[in-house]
């Protein structure tokens, strides 16, 4: 239970509400403890009344007195008893605004805390742990605090308070009654404990179960092309089958278990009332309480089932609790890997890059990607880093934005180790359009307008947009900048994808600008294009440039073949290609292509 003490700030900050509702929960259970009271009265009247008519049985004129009497009388009992639920059900009302809404409030501040913390965290964090995971405890996870947040709270009060009004009340009336009718009631108590503990059990497989369903059919949707061009629905229409059949059979036994659940608490509260009515009677019998007596009782062991079958619900809700509270606290507790030193830095970038001696090796994989790469960048210099897959050209780039932190050597920006400058202001300043393209299930506009300081106005997009050479692609769109991008939307080609997230990158007017090998998707001319704005709008800003193509048409300063996460050749287009190595024979191989053409 431990666990749960992190939600303690949680109470404390909506303490006032939660006092409030604890409170109108015990004016509830008063108003509905004074029912059975008001029916014993009622009932012994009747006694009393008929007694009455019998003695005087023959004399018209007082029976008819007697029974006018007891209708009035009992048509006053019956208008209180009504009043009585009609309070009780307007402060149960008023509980379930209080405590209920701070259970939800609270779920919504959970959620922030969490979602916030996410954000924080590095991208190792995000490679070690699957997304499913994470989006399961911000999700199902909280929904189970919340139960603990909530309807745990709110029938705890109302078990203590009605217990304590109900037993009271009894205790009024009869000690050794009311020992004999609390008899079966830990019994029950207990025996739900453990119904509910199994149903948890079996619910929490059909859970797991349920999700294996969801993402079958998730993959095969959206892996549909593959299906089909395969031919393989009727394999996954089995796979699908099959799996659901498990579901069905955990379903089942789930059914077996719950069916137990209601004839157990009948059960028991039949056992109760028949105690009940047996002492009872013999206490009637030698004249210690009255026949109204039994009914009160009667009632009474019918308002305390609810509450005591609630003890072993609670204890099973508590429990689910502390499980997923424990799971939240773990990430939580888990600690960004990469820190920023200066979060409120501002500061422009001249652009000079240095590379000295650096080495990372993947903390998760043990792979050494990069080793003793040294190299200079003057402000304004353009770099092109080339190599065959793998060599560890794009995580030079993530070293550069700090994605991961250099594992030995360093990286100096304007002279300064990048881990002693702002995170945030790093980030802000070097423009990163990454090889794996990622837009927003949303506009074309927002997607490009997301790189951008400022809230930009639709010119400044469709200008950033004609620099990276896709301006005249959206327009060609019925709905244009509006179109809506992803699932829901148009899906636009890898080209068009490209480019769109090079205008992203562009909108944020960068100080130094990296391509992570995003213009392998498009044409020559295209290329040419957004080159050219990179030759003339980008001249001062320096650029790093990862290919798998040479560019002709931009000049470079500098040239790195990177082999095995080192620098296998270093220097201008003229001197690689003097050096006859991998480099001048990719030139060569891509000029033979183009005369091909
Ligand atoms: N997140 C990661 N965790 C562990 N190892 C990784 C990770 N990313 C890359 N690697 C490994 O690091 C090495 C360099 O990868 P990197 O992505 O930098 O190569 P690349 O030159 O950009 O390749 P490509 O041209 O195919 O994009 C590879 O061996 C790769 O398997």
């Amino acid at each position: 239970m431990r666990e749960l003490k992190f939600l303690n700030q949680f109470f404390w900050k909506y303490r006032w509400r939660m006092l409030l509702g604890i409170a109108f929960i015990c004016i509830s259970n008063y108003f509905s403890v004074l029912q059975p009271q008001v029916i014993r009265e009622a009932l012994d009247l009747v006694v009393e009344q008929v007694n009455n008519y019998r003695m005087y049985d023959g004399f018209t004129t007082v029976g008819d007195t007697y029974f006018g009497i007891l209708s009035t009388t009992l048509m006053f009992f019956a208008g209180l008893v009504l009043l009585l639920a009609l309070l009780m059900g307007f402060f149960l009302y008023l509980t379930r605004q209080t405590i209920i809404v701070m259970s939800r409030l609270i779920e919504y501040d959970l959620r922030e805390v969490i979602f916030d913390h996410y954000q924080e965290l590095s991208l190792d964090f995000y490679k070690r742990n699957n997304t499913g995971d994470l989006m399961s405890r911000i999700t199902e996870d909280v929904n189970k605090v919340r139960m603990y947040l909530g309807p745990a709270v709110m029938y705890l009060a109302n078990l203590v308070s009605t217990i304590l009004l109900v037993v009271i009340s009894m205790l009024a009336v009869s000690t050794k009654l009311t020992l004999y009718t609390l008899i079966p009631l830990p019994l029950l108590a207990i025996s739900i404990y453990y119904v509910s503990n199994l149903i948890h059990t079996r619910s929490t497989f059909i859970q797991q179960q349920l999700s294996k369903l969801t993402s079958i059919a998730q993959e095969v949707f959206s892996g549909v092309r593959v299906v089909k061009s395969y031919v393989r629905e009727r394999q996954q229409v089995r796979y699908f089958a099959e799996e659901s059949e498990t579901y069905k059979r955990m379903s089942m036994d789930l059914a077996k278990i719950d069916a137990w659940f209601f004839p157990l608490m009948v059960f028991m509260v039949g056992a109760s009332t028949i105690i009940t009515v047996y002492v009872g009677g013999l206490q009637v019998v030698a004249g210690n309480i009255s026949a109204g007596n039994i009914a009160e009782f009667v009632i009474y062991v019918n308002m305390l089932t609810w509450p005591v079958t609630a003890i072993g619900w609670i204890a099973s809700i508590v429990q689910q609790a502390a499980a997923s509270q424990k799971r939240i606290n773990e990430f939580l507790e888990t600690k960004a890997s990469i820190v920023d030193p200066a979060p409120t830095e501002r500061e422009a970038l001249r652009g000079e890059i240095v590379f000295e001696n650096v080495g990372f090796t993947y903390p998760d994989t043990g792979i050494r990607a990069i080793r003793d790469l040294s190299f200079t960048l003057r402000p304004g210099e353009k770099l092109a880093i080339i190599g065959r897959t793998g060599s560890g050209k794009t995580t030079v780039a993530d070293l550069l934005v700090r994605m991961y932190d250099v594992s030995t050597g360093r990286i100096l920006i304007d002279g300064k180790d990048i881990r002693e400058r702002g995170l945030a202001n790093l980030r802000q300043r070097i423009g990163l359009v990454p090889q794996d393209v990622f837009l927003f299930s949303d506009t074309i506009h927002n997607n490009i307008a997301f790189g951008a300081q400022h809230d930009p106005s639709r010119e400044e997009v469709e200008q950033f947009a004609r620099h990276a050479a896709v301006y005249e692609d959206i327009a060609g769109l019925t709905q244009g900048f509006d179109t809506l991008v992803g699932e829901r939307g148009v899906t636009l080609s890898g080209g068009q994808k490209q480019r769109v997230s090079i205008a992203r990158a562009l909108i944020k007017r960068p100080d130094i600008v990296i391509l992570d090998d995003c213009l392998s998707a498009v044409d020559t001319n295209t290329e040419q294009q957004i080159l050219g704005y990179f030759n003339q709008a980008l001249a001062d800003k320096t650029a790093i440039i990862i290919t798998h193509r040479i560019y002709g048409h931009l000049r470079f300063d500098k040239i790195i073949v990177l082999e095995d996460g080192g620098i296998a050749e270093m220097g201008t287009h003229e001197e690689l290609m003097a050096n006859g190595a991998y480099y001048s024979e990719i030139v060569e191989r891509q000029m033979a292509e183009e005369v091909g053409k």
